[in-house]
């Protein structure tokens, strides 16, 4: 078992907001482990930490022993946003071509713009592709470096069932080459699906976390699971 991501007490506050409040998680290589939590959970805010786009205030947070941001641990992480308004008129093929040339072990551009019907649409500017064709962009660049761990926000929100089905039989190729996945998801079937372990996060902490089966032991379902562990109360 390698521990691909570990993250220890992290503490973030944006104002009086905690966003995380003692956060604690690992993600282990050729496992997709899925972060559950209400919107405004700090689960996106904890994968910037985990990227290096933000800093945490405290806690101890590593990647393959790096710490994030390092050369070390920025060659071995791909991350999938949510949006990324950034790349609007560039096209999807030069973009990944771009991304691609940053790594020294590629993959093949043309081979994943064909696995993820990215041709299709390879030559249009990204502000004007559909809400799933950008979704499939973030994707294939997340993923083009072939790095040892990838974060992927929310990859399936938003696209039809073929492209969600596309996208969940790349997450388990790529998992079963021994990458460790980490996403999040508010879908609970895909969560289900997918993971091999789960953490349900709320107000910036994880209340819960196992393997499906574990979680639902009680509950009956991943989402009586989830409501019991985000009461607001809780
Ligand atoms: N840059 C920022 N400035 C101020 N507040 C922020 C900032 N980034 C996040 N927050 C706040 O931190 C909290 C956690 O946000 P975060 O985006 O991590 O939630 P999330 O679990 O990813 O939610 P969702 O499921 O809706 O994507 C929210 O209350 C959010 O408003």
């Amino acid at each position: 078992m390698t521990i691909a991501l570990s993250a220890r007490d992290l503490r973030l506050s944006f104002g009086a907001r905690k966003a995380l409040d003692g956060l604690s998680l690992e993600a282990e290589s050729g496992r997709v482990t899925a972060l559950l939590g209400p919107n405004g959970a700090g689960k996106t805010t904890f994968i910037r930490c985990a990227t290096a786009l933000l800093t945490p205030e405290s806690g101890e947070l590593s990647v393959f022993g790096h710490a994030p941001g390092s050369n070390e641990a920025r060659n071995l992480v791909g991350l999938m946003p949510q949006a990324t308004g950034a790349w609007a008129a560039v096209t999807p093929s030069r973009l990944l071509g771009y991304l691609s040339r940053l790594y020294a072990d590629p993959q093949p551009v043309d081979g994943m713009m064909a696995l993820l019907d990215i041709d299709e649409f390879a030559g249009t500017p990204y502000r004007r592709l559909s809400g799933g064709q950008q979704q499939a962009v973030n994707l294939a660049g997340a993923l083009i470096g072939r790095p040892a761990l990838v974060f992927l926000d929310e990859p399936t929100a938003g696209l039809d069932p073929r492209a969600r089905k596309t996208t969940w039989d790349l997450i388990r190729r790529v998992r079963d080459a021994g990458v460790a996945v980490l996403l999040t998801t508010h879908n609970m079937q895909e969560a289900e699906e997918l993971s091999d372990h789960v953490a349900i996060v709320h107000k910036g902490r994880v209340r819960a976390h196992g393997r499906v089966g574990d979680l639902t032991r009680d509950t009956g379902s991943l989402e009586e699971a989830f409501l019991f562990h985000t009461e607001e109360t809780s």
